[in-house]
Parts: C-alpha cells; sequence; structure tokens
C-alpha cells in the first residue's frame, strides 16, 4: 500500500471503531494494526512485539542522518460503555465502546506512521501502539519491562489525546501541566445483613455507604484550596443483593484527580479520615485501596512545548487553540515522567462528552491532525 487516502482513514477509523476491546484485552485491535502496519512500505520500517504484553506494537522508523530518536504513542483500548451513538459502524462488541476516541488516535498515528514510511524521516522514530490507557497504565508496564532500551530508547515523546470542546482538526496544548493525576480508590463498607423487617437485628451498608458518599462531597468544597481544584468522583457503586434483604456490604469505586502529586495526597488522606469516621459512626468495618499506577499529572517539558506551541502558532494549516489544565488523567503522564515530551489535544468537536455513549468525534479532525502532526515532526527534525 501506498500513501493512505482520506477514504482509507476514513475506513479504517470506522472499522476500529467497530472492534473494541478493553484494556489488556485489545487482541483484535493488536492483529487489525499489525495487518495495516504490515501493509505500508517496509523499507525503512521494524515492527516489534512484547510476548509480556502481547497487545502492544512497536515500530522503528530508521531516520536518513539521525540525531535523535522521537516517540510517538497512540493508546488502543476501549472502555466499558455501551453505545448509543446510532451509527452504522457502531461497536459491534455489546457494551464496549471507544467513548474517548482511542480509534481516532490510532487512525492518527497509523497516518503519521504510513507518512514516515513513504517519505523517510531525517530522525529515528518509534511509534509505540499502547494498550490500556483507562486502567492498568500500559504505559508503565511496557516501560517497566525496558521497551525504551538499546536502540528503542527516545530522546523525546510525543501523544495526543482528541477534545470534543475544540474545532475539528484544532490543535491544543500548553505549557507545563495538561492533564491532571488520578489515583483509583475503591472503598468495602462491612456490616451485617438481616431481614427488611428487623433493622434493629442488622447493620445495613446502604445507609452507611450514602453517608459516606455525601459527607465525601465535602472534600473538595471545603477542604481543597478553590484555586487549585480537585476532583472526587465515585463512578461505581454496589450493595446488597434483593429489596428485602438488608445489605450487609456495599463497595464504592471511584477515581481522585488533582493537578500535582501533593494535591492528590490531600485529598487521599482527607478521603481516609471520611471512610474512618462513617466506619466509626456507623459500627462498620472499612477497608480502603488506593491505587495510582501510572497516572502521574501530565507534565509537558518546558523546552519541547515551547517548540511544539511555536511550531503550531505559525504554521498555517494548524488551527491552534491554548488550552487550560484538564481533570482528565492519562497514563502517558508515566511515560513523560521518564522521558521528555509533550502531549497535546487534537480537536473533534462534539456536543457530547469523553467517556460519554454518543460521543462521534468528527472524522474531519483525522487527516487534520495527520498534516499538523508530520508538519511538525519534520520541523523538529531540521532542528
Ligand atoms: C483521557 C481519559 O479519560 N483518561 C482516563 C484515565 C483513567 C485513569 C484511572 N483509571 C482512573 O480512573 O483514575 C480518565 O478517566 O481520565
Amino acid at each position: 500500500m501506498s500513501q493512505l487516502t482520506k477514504e482509507d482513514l476514513i475506513g479504517i477509523r470506522r472499522h476500529l471503531h467497530e472492534y473494541p476491546e478493553l484494556a489488556m484485552h485489545e487482541r483484535t485491535t493488536h492483529d487489525y494494526l499489525l495487518k495495516t502496519i504490515q501493509s505500508f512500505n517496509q523499507q525503512y520500517i521494524e515492527i516489534r512485539e512484547i510476548s509480556k504484553l502481547p497487545t502492544a506494537l512497536l515500530v522503528y522508523v530508521n531516520g536518513s542522518d539521525p540525531k535523535r530518536t522521537i516517540g510517538y504513542r497512540t493508546d488502543i483500548d476501549a472502555l466499558p460503555v455501551s453505545e448509543k451513538t446510532g451509527l452504522p459502524f457502531s461497536s459491534k462488541n455489546p457494551g464496549v465502546m471507544h467513548a474517548c476516541g482511542h480509534d481516532i488516535h490510532m487512525t492518527v498515528a497509523l497516518g503519521v506512521l504510513n507518512w514516515f514510511s513513504e517519505h523517510q524521516p531525517v530522525d529515528n522514530m518509534v511509534f509505540f501502539f499502547q494498550p490500556a490507557e483507562e486502567s492498568e497504565n500500559g504505559g508503565k508496564v511496557a516501560y517497566e519491562l525496558g521497551v525504551f532500551e538499546g536502540k528503542w530508547r527516545l530522546d523525546e515523546f510525543y501523544g495526543l489525546h482528541d477534545n470534543p470542546d475544540l474545532p475539528a482538526g484544532a490543535i491544543g496544548c500548553r505549557m507545563g501541566t495538561l492533564f491532571a493525576g488520578t489515583t483509583e480508590v475503591n472503598v468495602d463498607l462491612i456490616g451485617k445483613s438481616g431481614h427488611a423487617a428487623y433493622p434493629q437485628n442488622a447493620n445495613d451498608m446502604v445507609v452507611a455507604a450514602a453517608e459516606f458518599i455525601g459527607q465525601v462531597q465535602t472534600i473538595v468544597s471545603r477542604s481543597v484550596n478553590p484555586i487549585e481544584g480537585g476532583v472526587i468522583t465515585f463512578g461505581k457503586l454496589d450493595a446488597g443483593t434483593i429489596r428485602n434483604v438488608i445489605a450487609g456490604q456495599a463497595r464504592i469505586e471511584g477515581t481522585i484527580r488533582g493537578l500535582t502529586q501533593k494535591m492528590i495526597e490531600h485529598i487521599v488522606d482527607r478521603l481516609k479520615m471520611v471512610a474512618n469516621g462513617v466506619a466509626v459512626s456507623y459500627g462498620a468495618e472499612v477497608n480502603i485501596h488506593f491505587n495510582q499506577g501510572g497516572y502521574l499529572p501530565v507534565e509537558n517539558n518546558d523546552d519541547l512545548t515551547r517548540r511544539f506551541i511555536e511550531f503550531a502558532k505559525q504554521d498555517p494549516e494548524t488551527d491552534f487553540v491554548e488550552t487550560q489544565p484538564a481533570m482528565t488523567g492519562e497514563d502517558f503522564g508515566y511515560l513523560l515522567s521518564k522521558i521528555p515530551g509533550t502531549m497535546f489535544w487534537l480537536g473533534v468537536d462534539d456536543d457530547s462528552q469523553l467517556h460519554s455513549a454518543t460521543l462521534k468525534p468528527k472524522e474531519s479532525s483525522i487527516p487534520r491532525g495527520i498534516s499538523s502532526i508530520t508538519r511538525f515532526l519534520e520541523y523538529r527534525m531540521t532542528r
């Protein structure tokens, strides 16, 4: 295959959209990406599989006169969301959807790789098709497996996330922190189940969970500096079995966000206090588990990001928007804590938000994103 056309790219994106897979289970996605990359000009490229991270793929592109090795990362996993877009190419995997736009991310990465497979870059490049961004921190797993060592060591690293609030194809970025750090939290409250008619003989964890969730709302509103901000969201609550049995157990799963590690730690401490306090007042046992994994705040490197923004502002084909920090998380934050680089947004112009069942990113963002990114990378390689 030679240079991909816009129609090819749309076809690729729709295929990926139809077959979304959850973190660390992206087997058919991996196979499709591999088949697509194998159809590109192989003259400059080398494809690498990782046995301990079998859904990942790396592609090395040999530069013509390399001064450095530049990395480009895309995530490839989807979310446990039941699609409600009504699109003819809606997800064929029930309960799973590319509701965060990783189908767009992958297509853009394939488009950029395809360009450099046809037009040999000056510098070496490594494309990383990364599993498990939404959970299970695939980026950190790959790094700790030593994937970016030896010839695969990167001097700088770039990656994007789609953004429904920006015009289709626009590039958004900022110096400093782009995304929050996140910590997953699970709280188990354990009481005593019993007959619905005899509450005096049981210890109801539905009531304790409700109290806990209510009290937690005071953490961000009363214990966090409003200028700095923070988020606690519980997306899952599971308690009891049937209406007429008092629930002896409740599990509450959530995510904590802050723009600095200090803020995340502060919220974690307050959350522990609230959970322990509710447990004491309700005579319940409580187990609290936090997991940050690789979801560190996404800190853009000063020098590389200044160059990126300078390029984007003066490039006649790039519509650049200076953005605010966002409370979304990304395990690219971990990779940027090890390798200097820049994360940026690609506008996809939609009324629906990321993680929503009706997300419909505009496909016109794909060729525009590919064009801005390849133009930036070529400019970078001349410096
Ligand atoms: C871009 C995006 O939506 N990323 C996810 C990352 C999730 C991190 C972790 N599993 C957590 O839930 O804290 C996000 O939800 O921001």
